[in-house]
């Protein structure tokens, strides 16, 4: 399942955000890839330090509070948000992203994020391209709007070659593991709440309910 999210940030969130990244110094990214992504990376990420734990924070608050990002993914874990930045002529070829992350506690990378923190008009490429079972599927979304898709994709982000793009990305843990069953939660969960906002609560919702309640019960990796 791929998902977009808009406004995941607020416009004095984008802005903040974007003044502290214009005002921050990234380095290769090739220093946090697999040994074969190394092959095909070209881009630049910020380093851990203080600025970036505040943006990272501010991200992290607007997922949680995204009831479309909790629905559709249902995070157990996120790692750390990175920020990326790509110059004209950077690029990050197709990959797969690594199933495990982390070193003394491992996370499952069961599905990837990339919020798009630069205006679409501002830079030229920098496309992210996955490809899905209907063929190459491309996504260059509005800042402060979130693509989430399956790590299990090959996905690479073409060249840029005009402007800067930057975007935060990290990758989750669902306590669904399996995306079949994730994405029945996510409809019945959709079905729900549009069944709720036509008629209020019925049997029909009570019973959609307990079925949702029992499915969750069932199927959460926790
Ligand atoms: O920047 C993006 O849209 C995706 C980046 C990516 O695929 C990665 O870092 O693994
Ligand atoms: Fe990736």
């Amino acid at each position: 399942m791929i998902i977009c999210i808009d406004n995941i940030l607020n416009s004095e969130e984008l802005k903040l955000i974007h003044s502290k990244l214009t005002n921050s110094e990234f380095r290769d990214g090739k220093e946090t890839a697999g040994w074969y992504a190394k092959e095909v990376k070209n881009n630049l990420q910020l380093p851990s330090n203080e600025l970036t734990e505040e943006m990272r924070s501010i991200v992290m608050q607007a997922l949680q509070r995204n009831r479309l990002f909790q629905a559709a993914v249902r995070p157990k874990i996120i790692r750390p948000i990175i920020f990326s930045r790509y110059e004209p002529g950077m690029y990050y070829g197709y990959h797969t992203d690594n199933a495990l992350m982390g070193n003394e506690v491992l996370t499952r990378s069961d599905v990837s994020l990339t919020l798009f923190l630069s205006s679409p008009s501002s830079y030229v490429g920098g496309e992210l391209m996955i490809d899905t079972s209907l063929g190459e599927q491309v996504f260059k979304l509005e800042a402060g709007s979130m693509i989430v898709y399956p790590s299990s994709t090959l996905h690479q982000v073409t060249t840029v070659t005009e402007g800067t793009r930057f975007a935060a990305i990290s990758w989750v843990q669902s306590i669904i593991r399996d995306p079949g069953e994730r994405e029945i939660l996510f409809d019945l969960e959709t079905a729900r709440e549009a069944l709720f906002q036509k008629h209020g609560i019925t049997p029909e919702f009570d019973l959609i309910c307990k079925t949702h309640a029992n499915l969750l019960r069932k199927w959460a990796d926790i």
